[in-house]
């Protein structure tokens, strides 16, 4: 089972978090993980994938343009139905709690629905997710450093332990469906 990870990040809140998610993903057995910032990601390593996760920081409560404009040169992926069943998984951060995280999360899974993947968001069995996460990716709130905010550190902690349970999920959906497609033989 092949995963890649991409992510923009500025301040390298999201990219802890996408780091968190690829731990997840690596304790699945066989589980071939690739991360890259957006910068250096390349859309046509997505075609060998069997699951893609992105992410972003929130930008007013949509994906930001660092990964806007990656996903932008998907067009030609879609137009030949290359990433269709490939499954799929969101996350974000943001600067504040209500600072839309889930709007961004739902803006960054549309792109993927167009593309014809299957997405894998978090059920509320996951403990952390219960009380603070969501069910559509994981949005997390980036930690006042300046201020070593107790609260907010505690909760960037909590998000990045559903990052590792986001990655976890995916590696395993994306294992099971990939040997169902085997055992039937499609493509
Ligand atoms: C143009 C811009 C717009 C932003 N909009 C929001 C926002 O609407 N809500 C919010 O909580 N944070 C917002 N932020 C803050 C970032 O989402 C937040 O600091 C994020 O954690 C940064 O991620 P990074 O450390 O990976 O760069 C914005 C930042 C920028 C640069």
């Amino acid at each position: 089972m092949k995963m890649y990870i991409v992510y923009d990040s500025e301040a390298g809140h999201t990219e802890q978090l996408a780091r968190s998610i690829a731990r997840g993903a690596e304790r699945v057995e066989g589980a071939e993980v690739f991360i890259n910032h957006v910068n250096k990601a390349n859309v046509k390593d997505l075609e060998d994938m069997d699951a893609i996760i992105w992410g972003c920081p929130g930008h007013f409560g949509t994906i930001s343009s660092g990964l806007k404009e990656w996903i932008d040169k998907l067009g030609y992926l879609w137009a030949n139905g290359k990433l269709i069943d490939k499954v799929g998984a969101v996350f974000c951060t943001t600067a504040t709690i209500h600072g839309g995280s889930e709007a961004t999360l739902l803006n960054l899974i549309t792109p993927m629905l167009h593309q014809g993947m299957m997405i894998v968001g978090l059920p509320a069995n996951i403990p952390e997710n219960a009380l603070y996460g969501s069910y559509y990716g994981v949005g997390v709130t980036s930690p006042v450093e300046d201020t070593h905010d107790a609260l907010s550190q505690s909760l960037f902690a909590k998000g990045l332990a559903l990052g590792e349970a986001l990655g976890a999920r995916v590696a395993k959906a994306a294992t099971i469906y990939a040997a169902g497609k085997t055992t039937q033989g499609s493509n």
